[in-house]
């Protein structure tokens, strides 16, 4: 009896089925969080915080009170998998954050959000990171300008002119959090990495 981990997706705004249809595809079981009353229906064995807009996804946690039973779930220690905007919400310290903007606080790393231009200046790449190589698309992704405590650089970006070297991806043994998207090329790697780390947190 292997089981379903289930995992809560942050379904506030930005891009949530992708991710769902990626986690059903590994085996787990996703459920789109949308209130502090779906948040507190655990339990949960991983949380994927999507991409989006970060400021945006900040404003509605606190409108919603989900913000602080949100940090709290992740100071717990169940798995977490964050891309781009969810990275930003992570973070403890954002140098450019919007009028009034806030993080959770949780992820002892700073980021510089819409590092690598706008939205024109998307792209696709692949990516090296410590769990495989990723194809990665890229929008108004933030860059992490500093890392501290037990956190690991898992990426730099490489191909592309503009911003070559910057660090694109991070994780803990509880956290992975990346600028790009994976789920947008339906990239495997990382979530399967995730998958693995919640099944995990399900027999613990
Ligand atoms: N694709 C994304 O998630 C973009 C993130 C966005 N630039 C922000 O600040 O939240």
């Amino acid at each position: 009896m292997t089981g379903v981990p289930r995992i809560a997706v942050l379904a506030l705004q930005g891009g949530v089925a992708e991710h769902v249809e990626m986690l059903r595809e590994l085996g787990a079981e996703p459920v789109p969080v949308r209130s502090a009353a779906a948040l507190s229906s655990g339990p949960w064995h991983g949380v994927v915080l999507p991409g989006g807009e970060s400021s945006t996804m900040d404003r509605l946690l606190r409108r919603f009170r989900m913000r602080d039973p949100l940090a709290e779930l992740i100071t717990s220690g169940v798995p977490v998998l964050a891309t781009c905007a969810g990275l930003i919400l992570l973070a403890e310290r954002i140098e450019d954050p919007a009028p009034g903007q806030t993080s959770l606080g949780v992820l002892p790393v700073t980021v510089r959000r819409n590092a690598f231009g706008r939205q024109v200046d998307s792209s696709r790449e692949e990516v090296s990171t410590a769990f495989g190589k990723v194809d990665a698309a890229f929008i108004r992704a933030p860059e992490v300008t500093a890392v501290g405590g037990d956190v690991r650089v898992i990426a730099r970006r490489g191909s592309s002119p503009q911003g070559a070297g910057a660090v694109v991806a991070v994780a803990t043994d509880q956290v992975i959090g990346m600028s790009f998207h994976p789920e947008l090329t339906h990239d495997l790697t990382l979530h399967s990495e995730f998958v693995r780390r919640a099944h995990r947190q399900r027999h613990a």
